[in-house]
C-alpha cells in the first residue's frame, strides 16, 4: 500500500544507510505521520517517494529523482518563493502539510543544515493570506462528549476568534456545526459519528491524539489563555473541547506555546440567538443558492460592506441573529441614523474602505509573521480612525461606536516614525526602517552614503589624476569596486593601482583607499541591515503588545461597517424599520404575538425580477396558515419572504415592506418537500421526516415554522395524513406560527375544525390555456394546481400535455378534482363570488370560508369516502366487463378510439387495475399506468 503521509517504507527499510539529509527527512516524516512533509532544500520544498508522486500530480510539477548509495527515490519540489498556489492545491485536496524549514543559515552550518517543522498547514488552520478568501472566516472545530453534554469549540486561527458552547444532543451538535461551518473537525474519543446536516457543507475530520481531549490537558492548555479556565466555562465538555482545539491550533503554528492573539474566548448559549438550523440556512438561501442564480442570496443582497472586517462581521450576524430586544433596537437605531443621512453615510463608507483586515493582520503580528507592509497597513488604518470619529460625531445613536474607536495614536506614531512609507516585503535586506529612527542606524547609513558618494566622485578625480579620459569606476558582486582602464592606456596607470581582474580589452584595479572605503561601505550596510531587522522586530513586538486594543478597534470598525452596509441596503432597497411587540404584550395576548407585515417583499427575488408583487402577512400568535395555489404562483416565495423579514429584523436590519410588526422569534424551522431537496445520503422522505420530528419536538410558541409541501415524498394518502396530523399537532400542542404551502387541498378543511387554522391562496388567470400568475395572496383556499399548464410552459411535449389534459378533462366531466390529490375532506362548495383581486383578508372568520379563484369555478371538491370506494373496492372488478367505456375511465372517450372493445383485454385491464396499490402510487405513476391500460384496450 502506498502512503503519502508518514515515513516512506522504501526509505524506512534502509534507515541506517541513508544520507544524513534523507535520514533527517525520514525522521520528520516519522514525527508527523498525519501530514505530507515538505522539506526545504535551498529554494524548494521537496517531497520524496509516494508523497512526491502525489505532489507532482496535484501541483502539476515535474517528478524527478534523488539518488544516493541506498537507491533512487522519486522527488518533486515546489518553489518556496511561489509556494502559496501549490500549497492551496494540496490543502484543497484535504492534505495536512508539515513545512520543514531550514532553521539555520546554510552558510553557517557545519555539515547538515538543521531543519524543523515550523508549521502544519491544514484546511481549518490556514493563516496564509494567499490561501484564504478575503473577508471570510475559517474555523477548526472540536467536539467531545462529557457525560450528558457535548462540548463544541471553534477557533479561527487566522484572526484568533475563539468560541465555545455545549449542547445536549448529537442533533444539536450537527446544527451547531452547520452554523459554524468549520473547514476541519476534531472529534473526541467515544463520540458518535457526526455528519453535516447540510449535505453541501463538509469538513475534513482530523484525527488527534485522544489525550488532547483529557480534562487535565485542557486545563493546562487553557491556563495560557484564561486566568480561571474552569470558572469561565459552563461544564467539562466545554473545557475539554476548547482545550483540544487550542492545543491543535498551537501544534499547527509550530508548537511555540500559547497563541497570544487568541485573547478572548467567548462562551455562548445557542439559545441566546435566533436558531437557524442547516435546513433553514439552506432553504432560506442566506448564504448559498443552489438554483441557477448562485449569487442570489440574502447575504449577497445586504452585503454592502466596505472592508473584509465588515464582511466577516455581517456574516456572523446573519448566521446568528439576535433575540435580545435591546441589542436589536440598538442596532436598528444605528442603522436608522445612517439610513437618513446619505452624505454622512457615503463619507463613512469611503473611510471604511481604507480599513485593512486588522483581525488577520493582528494574528500575523502576534505570530511574528507580519512584514513591514503589514505594519504600514495597520498605520494607515489607524490614521483614518480620527476621521471616522469625526464623521460619527453628529449621530447620538452611534455614540457607542465612536467611543470604541480607539485611535491608538502612540502606536500609529511609532510605526510612522519607524517604518518607511513603502517598505519592501523582505525584512533582512534593509530599506525598512527610517535611518533617523535610531542614532546608530543613522550613523551607519551616513557612513554608507558618504562612502558611496566618495566612490561616485572617484571616477572624475582619477581621470584628472591619471589623465585617462576613458577610465571608469564600477562594481560587481564578485570583485567589489574597481577602476577600469582600457589596454591602450595601461602605461598611464599609477603605481598605487593594484590589479584585480583582467578582461579582453581592459584591466581592472583597486587602490588601498578604494579597498578601505569598500570595506567601510559594505561593513556599514551589512550592520545597518541587520540593525534594521532587530529594530523592526522590536517595533513589531511593541505593536503585538497592544493586540487586545487592536482587536477591540477591529471589532468596532467591523460592526460599524456592517451597520453602514445595512443602512445602504435599507436606503437602496426602500426598506422600513420593523417594530417588535412589547414584551408585556407577548406574555398576555396571543393576538399581539404574531407577524403583521404590510406590503412585504422577498429581498432576493425582488432584485432578480422586473416587477415584484408585494404581499401582506397577518398571522396572530399560534396561527397556522394553509397556503394553496397553482404551481409557480408564489407560495414558496411568500413563505420565505416572511421568514427572511424576521431574520433581517433580528439582525437589526430594516426590512423590505411598507410596515412590519414582529415577534422576537427563538427559532425558524423550514421543511421543504422532497423534490425541492437534493440532499444526498438518506432517502429524501426519510430526511424530511427526520427534520419534521425535530420541529415537532423542539418548536415553541415563539417559533416560526415553514412547511413547503411536506409529505410529498410518499404516497398521496400517507402524505396527506402526515401533513394533516402535523398541522393539528403544531396547532394544538406547539402553538408555533406556521405557514404551510401545500397542493393537498384536503388540508384546507382543517380551517373549519381549528380556530387558529386559516386558508390563504394564490390566484391565477387562465385564458386559452395560457395561465397568468398574479402572485397575489388572498384569503381562502384554491383548488387548482395548473400542473399541466406549468408542464407545458416548461416545454413538456405537446402530445404528453394534450394527453394529460384529456385525462384531466375526462375526470372533470365526473366532477372529480383535477391536478391535485383527490382526498378532500370537509370541503365546502365553491364560492365564486371571491375573485383574485382580493389582496388581504379582513377578519379571522372571513378567511376560514373556503374560496376558490374565479378560474376554478367549475371544480368541485370530491369527498374522501367516494374516492376510496371507487378506487379500492375489490368487488367492483367482477362487474367491470359490463361497464360502459365512459364510466370506466371516468370521462368522455377519445373520439379516435371508438372500435368495439374486446372482452379479453377488458378482463386483463380489470385484473391489472385490481392489483394496483393505488395508495402507494405517485400521481405520475398513476398517470402512466392509466395510459398503459388504455393502450391495452386500444
Ligand atoms: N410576489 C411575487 N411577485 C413577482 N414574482 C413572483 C412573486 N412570487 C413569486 N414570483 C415568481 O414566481 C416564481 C415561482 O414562485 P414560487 O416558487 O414561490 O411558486 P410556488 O407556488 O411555490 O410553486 P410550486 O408549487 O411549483 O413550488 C418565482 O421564482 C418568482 O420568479
Amino acid at each position: 500500500m502506498t502512503t503519502v503521509t508518514g515515513p516512506p517504507s522504501t526509505m524506512a527499510d534502509k534507515q541506517d544507510e541513508l544520507t544524513p539529509m534523507l535520514s533527517q527527512y525520514l525522521e520528520l516524516c516519522e514525527a508527523h505521520t498525519d501530514a505530507l512533509v515538505l522539506f526545504q532544500v535551498g529554494d524548494f520544498y521537496e517531497a520524496f517517494c509516494e508523497a512526491a508522486e502525489e505532489v507532482a500530480r496535484i501541483c502539476e510539477v515535474t517528478l524527478t529523482q534523488r539518488e544516493d548509495s541506498t537507491g533512487t527515490y522519486p522527488m518533486a519540489g515546489i518553489p518556496i518563493d511561489n509556494a502559496s498556489s501549490y500549497l492551496k492545491r494540496l490543502v484543497d485536496a484535504d492534505y495536512r502539510i508539515a513545512i520543514a524549514d531550514q532553521v539555520e543559515d546554510a552558510a553557517d552550518a557545519t555539515g547538515l543544515v538543521d531543519r524543523a517543522v515550523t508549521r502544519v498547514i491544514t484546511p481549518g488552520t490556514v493563516v496564509e493570506d494567499e490561501l484564504l478568501a478575503a473577508g471570510t472566516t475559517n474555523y477548526v472545530a472540536s467536539v467531545v462528549r462529557d457525560e450528558n453534554e457535548f462540548g463544541v469549540a471553534a477557533v479561527d486561527v487566522s484572526t484568533g476568534e475563539c468560541s465555545v458552547t455545549s449542547v445536549p444532543t448529537t442533533a444539536d451538535v450537527s446544527e451547531e456545526l452547520d452554523r459554524i461551518s468549520p473547514a476541519e473537525l476534531l472529534v473526541g474519543p467515544e463520540m458518535p459519528s457526526i455528519t453535516p446536516a447540510n449535505a453541501t457543507a463538509g469538513w475534513l475530520e482530523s484525527e488527534v491524539d485522544p489525550a488532547c481531549f483529557e480534562r487535565a490537558a485542557a486545563v493546562d492548555c487553557l491556563a495560557g489563555y484564561l486566568s480561571d479556565p474552569v470558572g469561565r466555562v459552563e461544564n467539562d465538555a466545554e473545557l475539554r473541547a476548547c482545550g483540544a482545539v487550542l492545543a491543535y491550533a498551537e501544534y499547527t503554528q509550530g508548537d511555540d506555546g500559547t497563541l497570544e492573539y487568541v485573547s478572548r474566548i467567548r462562551r455562548y448559549d445557542p439559545r441566546g440567538q435566533l436558531r437557524l438550523d442547516a435546513a433553514a440556512l439552506r432553504s432560506l438561501e442566506l448564504f448559498e443558492n443552489r438554483g441557477p442564480g448562485a449569487g442570489d442570496t440574502l447575504f449577497g443582497v445586504i452585503d454592502e460592506t466596505a472592508s473584509a472586517l465588515g464582511r466577516r462581521c455581517l456574516t456572523r450576524w446573519l448566521r446568528r441573529p439576535l433575540v435580545d430586544r435591546d441589542k436589536i433596537e440598538a442596532r436598528l437605531d444605528a442603522v436608522e441614523a445612517l439610513t437618513d443621512a446619505s452624505v454622512a453615510r457615503t463619507e463613512l463608507h469611503d473611510l471604511l474602505k481604507e480599513a485593512y483586515d486588522l483581525e488577520r493582520l493582528v494574528g500575523r503580528i502576534s505570530r511574528g509573521r507580519a512584514h513591514a507592509r503589514d505594519l504600514r497597513s495597520l498605520q494607515s488604518t489607524l490614521s483614518v480612525v480620527p476621521e471616522l470619529k469625526e464623521a460619527l460625531s453628529e449621530f447620538d445613536a452611534l455614540a457607542d461606536y465612536r467611543e470604541r474607536l480607539d485611535e491608538l495614536a502612540e502606536l500609529a506614531e511609532l510605526i510612522d516614525d519607524a517604518i518607511v512609507a513603502d517598505p519592501p516585503t523582505e525584512l533582512t535586506e534593509g530599506g525598512v526602517i527610517r535611518p533617523e529612527f535610531d542614532d546608530d542606524l543613522n550613523a551607519l547609513r551616513t557612513t554608507e552614503t558618504e562612502g558611496r558618494q566618495w566612490v561616485a566622485d572617484l571616477e572624475a578625480t582619477e581621470r584628472e589624476r591619471t589623465g585617462i579620459d576613458s577610465l571608469s569606476v564600477g562594481h560587481n558582486q564578485v570583485h567589489g569596486y574597481y577602476i577600469e582602464v582600457t589596454n591602450p592606456n595601461l602605461d598611464k596607470v599609477p603605481d598605487d593601482y593594484t590589479r584585480r581582474q583582467t578582461l579582453k580589452n581592459a584591466e581592472r584595479f583597486y587602490t588601498p583607499e578604494l579597498k578601505e572605503r569598500e570595506d567601510e561601505i559594505f561593513g556599514a550596510a551589512e550592520r545597518a541591515d541587520s540593525l534594521e531587522y532587530d529594530l523592526f522586530c522590536s517595533v513589531r513586538q511593541q505593536v503585538a503588545a497592544e493586540t487586545e486594543r487592536i482587536q477591540a478597534l477591529a471589532t468596532a470598525i467591523a460592526e460599524l461597517d456592517a451597520i453602514c452596509s445595512l443602512a445602504i441596503t435599507a436606503n437602496q432597497g426602500e426598506y422600513i424599520r420593523p417594530t417588535f411587540h412589547s414584551e408585556s404584550e407577548e406574555s398576555t395576548d396571543a393576538t399581539n404575538t404574531g407577524i403583521d407585515i404590510e406590503g412585504g417583499r422577498h429581498p432576493v427575488v425582488e432584485t432578480t425580477q422586473e416587477s415584484f408583487v408585494p404581499n401582506d402577512a397577518d398571522l396572530s400568535g399560534g396561527e397556522v396558515a394553509i397556503i394553496t395555489g397553482p404551481n409557480m404562483s408564489g407560495k414558496s416565495t411568500y413563505m420565505r419572504q416572511v421568514a427572511l423579514t424576521c431574520v433581517l429584523a433580528q439582525i437589526g436590519s430594516f426590512v423590505p415592506a411598507e410596515a412590519a410588526e414582529l415577534p422576537v422569534l427563538d427559532r425558524i424551522f423550514t421543511r421543504v418537500g422532497a423534490s425541492d431537496d437534493i440532499a444526498g445520503g438518506q432517502s429524501t422522505f426519510m430526511r424530511e421526516m427526520t427534520e419534521l420530528t425535530e420541529i415537532l419536538h423542539d418548536g415553541t410558541d415563539n417559533t416560526l415554522v415553514l412547511l413547503d409541501e411536506v409529505g410529498r415524498g410518499t404516497s398521496t394518502a400517507d402524505g396527506l395524513a402526515i401533513a394533516r396530523a402535523t398541522t393539528e399537532f403544531i396547532h394544538d400542542e406547539l402553538g408555533a406560527l406556521t405557514l404551510f404551502a401545500t397542493h393537498y387541498h384536503g388540508l384546507t378543511g382543517l380551517a373549519d375544525e381549528r380556530e387558529g387554522v386559516f386558508n390563504l391562496h394564490f390566484a391565477a388567470t387562465r385564458e386559452d390555456n395560457e395561465i397568468t400568475f398574479l402572485h397575489r395572496i388572498a384569503p381562502g383556499a384554491s383548488s387548482a394546481s395548473y400542473g399541466i399548464e406549468v408542464a407545458r410552459m416548461a416545454g413538456v411535449p405537446e402530445t404528453v400535455v394534450d394527453r394529460a389534459r384529456s385525462i384531466v378533462d375526462g375526470t372533470e366531466g365526473q366532477n372529480r378534482p383535477t391536478g391535485e390529490p383527490t382526498v378532500l375532506p370537509n370541503s365546502k362548495p365553491t364560492d365564486t363570488s371571491n375573485t383574485q383581486s382580493e389582496t388581504s383578508r379582513d377578519t379571522a372568520d372571513d378567511r376560514n370560508s373556503d374560496q376558490t379563484s374565479a378560474v376554478d369555478d367549475d371544480r368541485v371538491s370530491y369527498p374522501e369516502e367516494e374516492f376510496e370506494t371507487e378506487s379500492t373496492n375489490d368487488d367492483a372488478a367482477d362487474d367491470r366487463s359490463s361497464y360502459p367505456e365512459e364510466d370506466f375511465f371516468g370521462g368522455t372517450p377519445d373520439p379516435a378510439v371508438d372500435a368495439p372493445l374486446d372482452e379479453e383485454s377488458m378482463v386483463r385491464v380489470a385484473v391489472a387495475l385490481r392489483s394496483l396499490d393505488v395508495a402507494s402510487m405517485t400521481p405520475l405513476e398513476a398517470l402512466n399506468t392509466l395510459d398503459e391500460l388504455r393502450s391495452e384496450l386500444e
